[in-house]
């Protein structure tokens, strides 16, 4: 049997986020992660500080909260965290799959597992400078490879111009995979806090920065989407 670290089971809202933006899904957070990025905003799911508000459960346990969250009814469950690869989610995947339910995971690649294959879609956020975090590309290329036929995509936050440079970069690596730019939310909520304030008009400055940023280079294959759940529902957590 396997036991996961559950920093929270959330939901029914909507992805927030990149390739499946606006589709209503339960979000299953994992606690616990290998990178430390200076603007987490889920801290709560990270630092060991809060290791003992994380739940250890069962497969069967969160299973069945999904299931309860979702009232029984088919939809995308998206893994994120703290970084859900470095746990096996291969048994729950399994287990919902066989219910009809789909999976979407957030990683950052540096951790590449055999199930990923059963994911729709892997999305994979490899961390820009302004993280304070260094990407492995071979550990990033093992995530990409292990997905096999399942879709992929490529999810970067672009905080200033060095985020950006870094994003083209990585694009002119990965020619293949869809690209989604993200502006980044410079106010991490504080862990503890029900809803923090929101520097909505940073948010919107850079996002209208990023757009013009892309289009003016002629970059014309990128996506480039703000958090759609912080515009609605700003730091709060749970959302
Ligand atoms: C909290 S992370 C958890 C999953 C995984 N550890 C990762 O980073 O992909 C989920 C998504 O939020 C993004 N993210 C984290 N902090 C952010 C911030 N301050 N502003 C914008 N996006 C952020 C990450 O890049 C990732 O795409
Ligand atoms: N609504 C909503 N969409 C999201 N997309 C990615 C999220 C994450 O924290 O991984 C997230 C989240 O926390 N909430
Ligand atoms: S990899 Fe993801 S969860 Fe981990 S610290 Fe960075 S943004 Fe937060
Ligand atoms: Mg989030």
């Amino acid at each position: 049997m396997t036991t996961l670290r559950i920093a929270e089971i959330f939901g029914p809202t909507i992805q927030g986020e990149g390739a499946v933006i606006g589709a209503p899904t339960v979000f299953v957070r994992a606690g616990g992660c290998d990178y430390r990025c200076s603007w987490c905003d889920s801290l709560h799911a990270v630092d060991s500080a809060y290791r003992d508000t994380w739940t250890a459960m069962t497969t069967e346990q969160v299973w069945a909260e999904v299931a309860r969250l979702s009232g029984g009814v088919p939809l995308t469950v998206s893994l994120s965290g703290g970084n859900p690869a470095i746990q096996d989610f291969g048994p729950l995947i399994e287990m919902g799959k066989a219910q009809g339910y789909r999976f979407a995971l957030e990683t950052q690649g540096s951790v590449a597992r055999g199930w990923f294959r059963e994911l729709s879609p892997l999305i994979l956020s490899p961390k820009p400078p302004s993280s304070g975090e260094t990407v492995d590309w071979d550990r990033f290329a093992d995530c990409i490879a292990r997905a096999r036929d399942a879709v992929t995509v490529i999810k970067i936050v672009v905080f200033d111009e060095a985020d950006y440079l870094w994003a083209r970069e990585v694009a002119a690596r990965f020619p293949n995979l869809p690209i989604y730019l993200q502006p980044g939310n410079h106010t991490p909520p504080p862990p503890d806090a029900e809803d923090a304030a929101i520097d909505m008009d940073g948010i919107m400055a850079r996002y209208e920065w990023l757009i013009g940023r892309a289009l003016s280079d002629r970059w014309f294959t990128p996506t480039i989407l703000p958090q759609l759940h912080v515009l609605v529902w700003g730091n709060k957590r749970g959302v």
